[in-house]
């Protein structure tokens, strides 16, 4: 395509937003476009965006998910309607051709001024179960992409294109395994279980992990990826233990990827999709709080393939995931069957399957 388009994109509020609205830009630049990207003030956005020096980034006040019908729906109201005057702005200024919005609230009113100003709109929703903001999101959107296949039957009246979940650059062409491990103090030859939470954190999963530690088999290292707000904890109960590395956030994911041979895992679409790009068996502990379900939803994608063990978090205790994580480990037969199913579920050329459907419905109009 030969016109030079401004693509506006909103991705803030959890790394399963900002990661993919970044691959997503990443692609547009490669290809000759010009990007914007929408953040929240949240501190994860800030401390993740940090690295990606060559991208240009504009904060957005927060917009939390409303409350149910009642009085206090009024200053979730007014302050919405806000955001979308600040967006038109933001629009108006960078010139905009078309606004994509990556999910949560935080795409709402982008992708409605978007819309109401005139320009092409729209979403994607990596889950398996959509959130509710995307559903209503995407009554303003030309467009739905989407990660997940099973997510198609709750857009009935939208165009929805199954693009899969766009991934960073780094994460498909991993660093070497001993590069990887010496960035980590890690071992090459040793199993190695990595543990992730997704960009929060994930405090119950973090306790069964760093308990399950002890019941692992000999010669077992972990890198244990706690979150920010965990890190200390999860420090102080693994301490002393040979071959237990915690780390707070890492901005580091694709050398974790590279030294892993196992992951255990909450199951957020980013995740999960960076899981079988790297072709890694996995255990998936979905969190038990997350909108509708949406996790369990992911997870069983993965495990009716056969790449995961699907285990809910009620259901799980320290010994039992040890069990879990040894009978993977040791079993080749298993292990190659999983990390084999894992690789055939990735799409890495998400992020331009989702440059070349807007490049497509631009140049169509
Ligand atoms: C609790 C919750 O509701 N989480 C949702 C949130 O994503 P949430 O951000 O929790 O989780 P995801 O698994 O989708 O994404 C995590 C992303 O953060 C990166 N990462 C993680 C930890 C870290 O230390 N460093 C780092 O860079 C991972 O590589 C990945 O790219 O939005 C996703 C997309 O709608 C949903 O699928 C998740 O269910």
């Amino acid at each position: 395509m030969s016109r030079s388009l401004k693509i506006l994109i909103a991705c803030g509020g959890t790394g399963g937003h900002l990661f993919p609205g970044i691959a997503v830009a990443e692609a547009l630049l490669a290809r000759g476009h010009e990007v914007l990207l929408l953040i929240s003030e949240k501190k994860v956005d800030s401390e993740a965006s940090a690295k990606y020096k060559h991208l240009t980034f504009k904060t957005m006040p927060a917009v939390a998910k409303p409350p149910t019908l009642s009085l206090r729906m009024l200053p979730f109201l007014w302050k919405m309607w806000g955001s979308v005057r600040h967006c038109r702005k933001v629009i108006r200024g960078f010139k905009a051709d078309a606004v994509l919005g990556m999910g949560g609230f935080t795409s709402l009113p982008p992708v409605y001024a978007g819309h109401k100003m005139g320009l092409k709109t729209f979403i994607h929703d990596s889950n398996a179960r959509p959130g509710r903001a995307n559903v209503l999101t995407s009554r303003f959107c030309t467009r739905v992409f989407l990660g997940l296949e099973p997510a198609k039957s709750f857009f009935p009246n939208r165009e929805t294109v199954t693009t899969g979940t766009p991934v960073r650059p780094e994460i498909i062409h991993l660093p070497s395994l001993e590069e990887a491990a010496a960035t980590f103090g890690l071992e090459v030859g040793r199993p190695t279980i990595v543990v992730t939470g997704g960009s929060q954190g994930a405090k119950r999963l973090n306790e069964l992990c760093a308990q399950a530690a002890a019941s692992l088999p000999p010669q077992t290292q972990v890198l244990h990826i706690a979150g920010a707000l965990d890190f200390q904890r999860v420090t102080e109960i693994t301490q002393g233990r040979e071959g237990y590395k915690v780390l707070g956030f890492c901005d580091q994911m694709p050398s974790a990827y590279a030294v892993a041979d196992l992951v255990i895992a909450r199951s957020g679409a980013s995740s999960l999709t960076e899981i079988s790009i790297a072709g890694h068996p996995s255990i998936l502990v979905p969190f038990p709080y997350a909108a509708d379900d949406h996790q369990t939803r992911n997870a069983e994608v993965f495990a009716n393939a056969g790449a995961s063990i699907l285990v809910q978090e009620r259901d799980l205790d320290a010994e039992k995931l040890a069990g879990l994580a040894t009978s993977i480990l040791q079993d080749l037969p298993t292990y190659k069957r999983m990390a084999k199913a894992a690789h055939a579920l990735a799409v890495p050329d998400a992020a331009d399957r989702v440059c070349a459907a807007i490049e497509a419905t631009l140049t169509s109009s």
